[in-house]
């Protein structure tokens, strides 16, 4: 599996270098792209009685010739539609020299009753809004229910942002080519591109070398091999010890689900550091997780070297007040290499106004550091970097980390992590089950919680989303935040999987 995700511009830059040793190489590929997404609809469309291919005058409008080619040659019934033809001498031009139906005018399109549309108008190459005749022909299919297959991306998509740029088609499958491109994956594009298959067209996988792609989708292999072991060896503070800070009386909840998120995902020791108006009710709600009392920064910090954590989680339900800013230096101040802090929540609002003091704070501190914001958090933060500023949400939250110097999760149905060196993650297994009060609680639990326990901080926060959506998604209708600490031993168990037999002595 193949998990680069590769901006429009990489794209080209990847073609380019296919392409170099020889003339018609970019004729060669254009042909397998083709064949690709003709073989796809051959396998899925079968019932089909005919085909309309859109086809435009770049690229994806000569892969789209190439189709109507190959659906001609089997004897189905094809027309073809095009207003520009492509430029000549280009691999398109050939695509339509060999294309043996003849371009009708977009406007003399009318939908058909059980015929496939097949999109080759814009892919890679839209540049600005699909307005005037491709835009009306958007229209008219999208009322007309019928089923679109999209070439490379849906016209009207943005493979950058994921976003639309006016008009945009809907369609059932996506055939890309290569890798999967940054639009497949963010929101709205991923819902606009329907199924996607990514084939291969015969580009070498060293062709990515040179463009040196930083950002992927979010799945296991990213983070798996180096996920904490434990052996016979292990004891509770290897495996790592996590303070959550509560707040108080009446916002103790969100600090308890964050601890035991910390414990169900493998921390060994979880203390809750609780204001002495908030112990008792806490003390009630709380077995396996430890209690201490810190009202003030010298009790947070006689509890750093006493206790000395491994990972320390300052946000849910914290408040947003003075003493939240000044648990922050603390915990800031004090870490080590090995410590691993999460601030979400609150312990973000908090700092509002004193952004650059926060980020001058984590710069200083010895520690691994991630800020855990959703998109109103964040804006808090980083105003000038808040959505609708037409900078897709991977550049966005990439920018944030380098300004922070903390590893970002900026969450969302695309969640994405970002680190300060560019390395950035895209989240595809979440549901929108998650959306629910203390969903975010359990997911910097779990975070801090792997941090402590060594994993350094973009792999532990890319693991820390995908096993919180998974067990999400295990769970499905109903779902509370109080599910999800309870899921993590299934989500884990399959994430590896090993055989238990009733007689089988544990070795490991
Ligand atoms: N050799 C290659 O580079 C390969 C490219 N392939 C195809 O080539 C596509 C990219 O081709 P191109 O770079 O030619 O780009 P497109 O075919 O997506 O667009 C062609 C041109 O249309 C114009 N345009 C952009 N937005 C417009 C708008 N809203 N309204 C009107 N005109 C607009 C631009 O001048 C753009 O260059 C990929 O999406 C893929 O389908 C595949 O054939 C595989 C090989
Ligand atoms: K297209």
């Amino acid at each position: 599996m193949h998990l680069e995700v590769v901006t429009p511009e990489e794209m080209g830059r990847v073609d380019r270098a296919a392409i170099a040793p020889g003339p018609h190489a970019g004729y060669g590929l254009m042909r397998n792209a083709g064949a690709a997404v003709a073989g796809e609809i051959l396998a899925r469309y079968a019932e089909a009685e005919g085909f309309f291919v859109l086809c435009g005058p770049g690229n994806n409008g000569g892969d789209g010739y190439v189709v109507a080619r190959l659906l001609a040659e089997r004897g189905l019934e094809v027309r073809v539609f095009a207003d520009a033809g492509p430029a000549t001498g280009s691999d398109a031009a050939l695509a339509l020299g060999d294309c043996p139906v003849k371009p009708e005018p977009l406007s003399a399109f009318q939908p058909r009753r059980a015929w496939l549309v097949v999109d080759a108008l814009f892919g890679a190459g839209l540049k600005r809004p699909v307005e005037g005749g491709e835009a009306a022909i958007i229209a008219e299919v999208s009322n007309s229910g019928l089923a679109v297959v999209a070439i490379d991306l849906p016209t009207g998509l943005c493979g950058l942002t994921g976003k639309p740029l006016g008009s945009a088609f809907s369609a059932d499958l996506t055939v890309t080519f290569f890798r999967k491109k940054r639009g497949h994956l963010l929101v709205p594009g991923r819902q606009i591109c329907g199924d996607l298959v990514v084939a291969d067209i015969g580009i070498a996988d060293s062709a990515l070398h040179a463009v040196g792609c930083k950002v992927w989708e979010n799945q296991p292999p990213l983070w798996r091999p180096i996920w904490p072991k434990i052996t016979a060896g292990t004891h509770k503070y290897s495996r790592g010890h996590v303070a959550v800070v509560s707040g108080g009386a009446i916002t103790t909840g969100a600090a308890r689900l964050s601890a035991l998120a910390a414990a169900r995902a493998g921390a060994g020791a979880v203390t809750v550091l609780s204001p002495a108006n908030a112990l008792s009710i806490n003390a009630m709600h709380l077995t396996s997780i430890m209690l201490r009392k810190a009202d003030t920064v010298s009790e947070l910090q006689a509890f750093l070297v006493d206790r000395k954590p491994s990972g320390a989680l300052l946000g849910p339900g914290a408040g947003t007040g003075g003493r939240t800013r000044s648990f922050a230096r603390a915990l800031l101040d004090q870490a080590t290499e090995a410590s691993g802090l999460v601030f979400d929540a609150d312990a973000i609002t908090a700092f509002r106004d004193r952004a650059d003091v926060f980020f001058g704070m984590i710069r200083a501190s010895a520690g691994k550091v991630v800020l855990t914001p959703h998109e109103g958090e964040f804006a808090r933060l980083f105003p000038e970097l808040q959505d609708g500023t037409g900078v897709s949400k991977v550049q966005r939250a990439q920018e944030a980390a380098e300004r922070s110097g903390a590893t970002l999760v900026l969450k969302g149905f695309d969640t994405i992590v970002a680190a300060p060196d560019g390395r950035a993650a895209i989240n595809v297994n979440a549901t929108p089950h998650l959306a629910t009060a203390g969903s975010g609680d359990v997911l910097s639990g779990i975070i801090a919680s792997l941090m402590a326990q060594g994993m350094p901080a973009f792999e532990a926060a890319c693991a820390g989303v995908w096993v919180h959506a998974e067990s999400g998604r295990t769970f499905g209708y109903g779902l509370v935040a109080e599910d999800l600490p309870d899921l993590l031993p299934e989500v884990l168990q399959r994430l590896f999987y090993k055989k238990v037999t009733p007689s089988a002595q544990a070795r490991s």
